[in-house]
């Protein structure tokens, strides 16, 4: 059932202010994402972590200073690769030239992720815009919003549920594993040492495990090593994860708990067998996501760089 559109927000927020918005925004995620093909997984990734620490406020592009750390350098952001930030940099950019001062960095970051999910072969959803840029951004904020591979299938839930989201909306939501790389270290405890005496033990494939094991074996002298988080078609955004997770090609430890949790495995089945019915799931849930704690008027600015609050 659809929930009732975000009332602030419109889809013609910049028609009159800066009509080339969507033009712009366009161009700029396509060069992008054809010069680095890391993009789009990156820009989804920042998305998710933007929004779900305050809203989609573009909080996670502000740069720590002397007197404060920002969002951007919590532990659980150090991983997020540069070329999200410079997809929106870049577009943000173009339109400081075209329209300057009126377009929010968090709009940016919405529309360009909608464009690159797409791109990879993705669903089409409708972004709103009107979104302000966020008057805060604190390292110290982030611990218990983000989800950490780590975490117990109670607590991932948790999370989910706190800010809105049913156990459903999260089973779409975490097929973005369908693109992107995870680094070794994130799933190197359970490669290393698992023994199956707990039901809630990983289930590699033992040929993936093996094969893990040796593409992670110099992890430790080189933390940059990582792999694809969709073993099958790393570059094609498809329901291909959760066929991976059905048959222990999973990568993360929260990965393989979806299949033995009786809350999330019959999303597991259902998506694995209907590309179609992820699709509509997944572009729901990002609809919904992109919306989520967004700030109107006065409670935010339109940033002129995003890494930096105009005062
Ligand atoms: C629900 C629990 C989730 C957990 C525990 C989790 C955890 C992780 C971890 C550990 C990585 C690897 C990061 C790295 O090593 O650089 C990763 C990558 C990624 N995650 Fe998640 N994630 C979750 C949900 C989501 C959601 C909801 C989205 C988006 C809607 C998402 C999108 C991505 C993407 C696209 C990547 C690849 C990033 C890249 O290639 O640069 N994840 N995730
Ligand atoms: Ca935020
Ligand atoms: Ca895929």
């Amino acid at each position: 059932q659809r929930r009732p559109p975000h009332p602030l927000l419109t889809t013609t927020y910049y028609r009159k202010s800066c009509p080339r918005f969507e033009q712009i925004v366009q161009e700029t995620t396509t060069n992008k994402q054809i010069s680095s093909p890391t993009t789009a997984a990156a820009a989804l990734r920042l998305f998710f972590h933007d929004c779900f620490v305050g809203g989609c406020d573009a909080s996670v592009f502000v740069s720590s200073t002397r007197f404060s750390q920002a969002e951007r350098d919590a532990d659980i952001n150090l991983s997020l690769p540069g070329d999200g930030f410079d997809v929106v940099v870049r577009a943000k950019t173009a339109l400081e030239l075209t329209c300057p001062g009126v377009v929010s960095c968090a709009d940016i970051l919405a529309v360009a992720t909608r464009n690159l999910v797409v791109m990879m072969g993705g669903p089409f959803y409708t972004v709103k815009l009107g979104r302000k840029d966020s008057l805060t951004s604190r390292a110290s904020d982030v611990e218990g919003n983000l989800p950490r591979p780590t975490m117990s299938m109670n607590q991932i839930i948790k999370i989910f549920e706190s800010k809105g989201f049913s156990v459903q909306e999260m089973m779409a939501l975490y097929g973005a594993h369908t693109i992107g790389f995870s680094h070794c270290k994130e799933f190197s405890s359970i490669l290393y040492n698992y023994s199956r005496t707990m039901e809630s033990d990983p289930a590699y494939y033992p040929e993936f495990a093996a094969s893990l094991r040796k593409a992670c074996a110099d992890y430790q002298k080189n933390p940059t090593l990582s792999v694809f988080n969709d073993v099958m078609t790393p570059n094609k955004f498809d329901n291909m994860y959760y066929n991976n997770v059905k048959k222990g090609l999973g990568l993360l430890s929260s990965d393989h708990a979806l299949s033995s949790d009786a809350r999330t495995r019959g999303y597991v089945e259902l998506y694995s067998r209907d590309q179609n019915a992820f699709f509509q799931a997944f572009a729901r849930a990002m609809e919904k996501l992109s919306v989520y704690g967004v700030k109107t008027g006065r409670r935010g600015e339109v940033r002129r760089r995003c890494d930096a609050f105009n005062n």
